[in-house]
């Protein structure tokens, strides 16, 4: 099946979560993806293989020393033929290398130069180092999450380094894509964690005056201030989340729920809003989880089990759906996501490569000759490793 980004290659240099995450994404729906990962000769720190590695379906790998001015050369070569480089270094480690956009791009006009930071490619903290929780911090919108009268709280690192990191990366290379259909020439990407975080956030600012958030943090309607927009324990020590907002869904809560409307405060009546907590929680915590389910499974109470990873795999609408793959690992994920009626991502069942593993392949793809590669190898500029037989 043909997947959209089909002949389009990148090259990935090797970061922690939001650049291998990025790269997976392009990979999922086809694009060529080689990751250029450091050597392991001590002559270069390792800031994470983890995340590195879990990340990589799909991809190939290339061990080449950057620091080497032949490892610069070579990766000259590659960045000639191929339509996008992904780096995901503080600013300026680039160009240390010699190879900022201005060089790459005079080397190779329609190169697309997506640079995903977490501070961006200028201001006082464009050379700091950071993580998702200081750019969530510096976005605003860490100020906003969390329960009353505790700590701000970090919901993992989704938020800065997926939602406005690689998503907004990938976002921001498939419309560079797309634009170089018509003028033929690539272009710099600035994509940064703050940046995208609160572009992630616009619902947030523009409904600044509409009074949805006039309350302290933990208070209001969305942020686990409303009775009816919660989460409650049950008997069998489980979880349910309730979205009951609008009015009709609401009642068929409180009809769940065994409640009598008339005899409850309006929905909206915020000072109430406490009081009405606490009831939900004591008649939540009558139940288990699956009796409340069969209560409120199907219908428009917006009420719905909260699920362990290994629940939601094995959920049937989940399941009806193909929401989670299975590799000849026999490692669950997620499908990747949209699903694109004609054009759906195929994303790979092999497993995860090995650093270095296809180093000698990509190169004699690229153009090198075997002496060139053996060279490269002897001087210690790549690195090539092949995986452990089982015989
Ligand atoms: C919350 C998340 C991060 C979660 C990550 C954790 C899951 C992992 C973090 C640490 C991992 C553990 C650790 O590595 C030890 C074990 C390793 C083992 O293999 C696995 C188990 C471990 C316990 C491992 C487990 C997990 O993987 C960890 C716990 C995030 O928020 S991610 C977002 C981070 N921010 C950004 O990406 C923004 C942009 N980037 C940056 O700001 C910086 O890159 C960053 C992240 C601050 C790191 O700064 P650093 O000084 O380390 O690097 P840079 O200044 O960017 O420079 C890159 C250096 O690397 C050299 N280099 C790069 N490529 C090559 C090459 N091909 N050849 C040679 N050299 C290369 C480059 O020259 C720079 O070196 P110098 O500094 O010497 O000039």
């Amino acid at each position: 099946m043909s997947m959209i980004l089909r002949g389009v290659r990148v090259l990935e240099l090797a970061g922690l979560a939001p650049g291998p995450h990025c790269g997976m994404i392009l990979a999922d729906f086809g694009a060529h993806v080689i990751r250029v990962d450091r050597p392991s000769n001590g002559g270069t720190k390792w800031i994470g293989g983890g995340g590195v590695k879990w990340l990589a379906r799909g991809k190939r790998s290339l061990i080449l020393d950057l620091k080497r001015p032949e490892g610069v050369t070579v990766m000259r070569k590659l960045c000639r033929q191929v339509d996008v480089v992904l780096e995901p270094y503080r600013q300026g480690v680039m160009e240390e290398f010699g190879l900022g956009p201005e060089i790459l791009q005079k080397d190779n006009p329609r190169l697309i130069y997506a640079r995903l930071t977490g501070f961006g490619q200028s201001g006082r903290l464009s050379k700091v180092a950071g993580h998702d929780i200081n750019y969530l911090a510096l976005s605003g919108v860490l100020s906003k999450l969390g329960r009353s009268n505790e700590t701000p709280y970090a919901p993992l690192n989704l938020l800065a380094d997926f939602g406005g990191g690689s998503l907004t990366c990938a976002l921001g290379i498939v419309l560079a894509l797309y634009e170089r259909t018509q003028s033929g020439k690539g272009q710099v990407i600035d994509a940064n964690m703050v940046e995208g975080t609160a572009y992630l956030s616009s619902f947030l600012w523009k409904s600044q005056n509409a009074g949805l958030w006039s309350q302290p943090r933990g208070k209001n309607l969305l942020d686990s201030g409303a009775p009816f927009y919660e989460t409650y324990r049950t008997s069998d020590g489980k979880f349910m989340a309730v979205g009951a907002i609008e009015p009709q869904f609401y009642a068929l809560l409180i009809n769940g729920l065994g409640l009598n409307c008339a005899e409850l405060p309006h929905q909206w009546s915020i000072s109430d809003w406490e009081e009405m907590k606490k009831k939900f929680a004591d008649t939540f915590a009558k139940k288990t989880q699956a009796e409340w389910c069969k209560i409120f499974g199907g219908t428009d109470a917006c009420v719905t089990p909260i699920l362990s990873l290994e629940e939601a795999t094995l959920n049937e609408h989940n399941l009806e759906r193909g929401t989670f793959i299975t590799d000849e690992d026999h490692k669950v994920s997620p499908r990747p996501a949209p699903l694109l009626s004609r054009t759906p991502a195929v994303p790979s069942t092999k497993r995860d490569p090995l650093e270095g593993e296809h180093t000698i392949e990509i190169l004699q793809e690229f153009g090198f000759s075997q002496e060139e590669i053996n060279q490269l190898n002897l001087a210690k500029v790549i690195e090539i490793r092949k995986p452990k037989s089982n015989l």
